[in-house]
């Protein structure tokens, strides 16, 4: 059986500038990737890679099998690549079930399914989208990308500008969402710590390649490739009450 997704010798960039190099990974059918990395590395454009919106110098993109390399944006959505963007884009101007259920695709996910898993939403299903708290704002932004019933779901930076408080209400819900309903996801994240008790596996990148892959676990209990590739420790350490004098 062919793995869900495959990438394979990607180098993809913008215009003239190569930012991903000779990139292969795969994820496996309800596996979760943390996809780590300092600012800047290439995560959004291997996020971009994926969904169809960069240069194409080399290298193919297949899902279950099927090779999407030369399919537009919206023929891989139609294939069942959903994606969340860092900016989460929801239409402001229109409510949150109308933002539901604007681009919503016949499958699993309904709207009682979305508020189900996001009650605040469903709390929230009359107000505009530019009414909306940031957390909320995200909710909504998965939420409309699980009701495309995609194949496997691409988050970026879902945590980034949150309140700690809501950052662990929606990782609860991220963890149900591959848990339970075992949705293939990537996570970009910059916090390594945040992400890699929901994620089986993580890769970091650095400089548009990987530079380290290890199940999650390993780098909970061993951080060091953490602190090389992304100084992690580093700046713990600088923190500490032992080394404040
Ligand atoms: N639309 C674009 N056109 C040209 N270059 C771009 C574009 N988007 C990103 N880049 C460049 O690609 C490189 C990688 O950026 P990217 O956003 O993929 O990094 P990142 O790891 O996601 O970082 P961040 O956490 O800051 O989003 C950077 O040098 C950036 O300047």
């Amino acid at each position: 059986m062919p793995e869900l997704l495959e990438l394979e010798g990607l180098t993809t960039g913008y215009g003239e500038a190569v930012v991903i190099r000779d990139l292969s990974l795969t994820l496996g059918e309800g596996e979760a990737l943390a996809l780590l990395g300092r600012n800047g590395v290439g995560k959004t454009t291997l996020i971009d890679s994926v969904i169809g919106v960069t240069r194409r110098f080399a290298g193919s993109v297949r899902l279950a099998g099927v090779d999407l390399t030369a399919a537009s944006p919206e023929k891989r959505a139609a294939a069942g690549i959903g994606w969340v963007p860092q900016e989460r884009d929801i239409f402001r101007s229109l409510t949150v079930e109308e933002n539901l259920t604007a681009t919503a695709r016949p499958g699993r996910w309904t709207l009682r399914g979305v508020y189900e898993m996001f009650p605040r939403l469903g709390e929230r299903r009359a107000n505009m989208g530019d009414q909306l708290s940031g957390g909320e704002q995200q909710m909504l932004a998965i939420g409309r990308a699980l009701m495309l019933n995609p194949r496997i779901l691409l988050l970026d930076e879902p945590t980034e500008g949150l309140a700690p408080i809501v950052i662990e209400q929606l990782l609860a819900s991220i963890r149900r969402i591959i848990r339970e309903e075992g949705m293939a996801t990537i996570i970009v994240e910059q916090h390594a710590k945040k992400i890699l008790g929901v994620t089986d596996r993580a890769v970091i990148l650095d400089r548009g390649a990987i530079v380290h892959e290890a199940p999650s676990r390993a780098l909970i209990e061993d951080p060091a490739p953490l602190e090389l590739h992304l100084g992690v420790i580093a700046k713990q350490n600088q923190r500490s009450p032992a080394h404040a004098g």
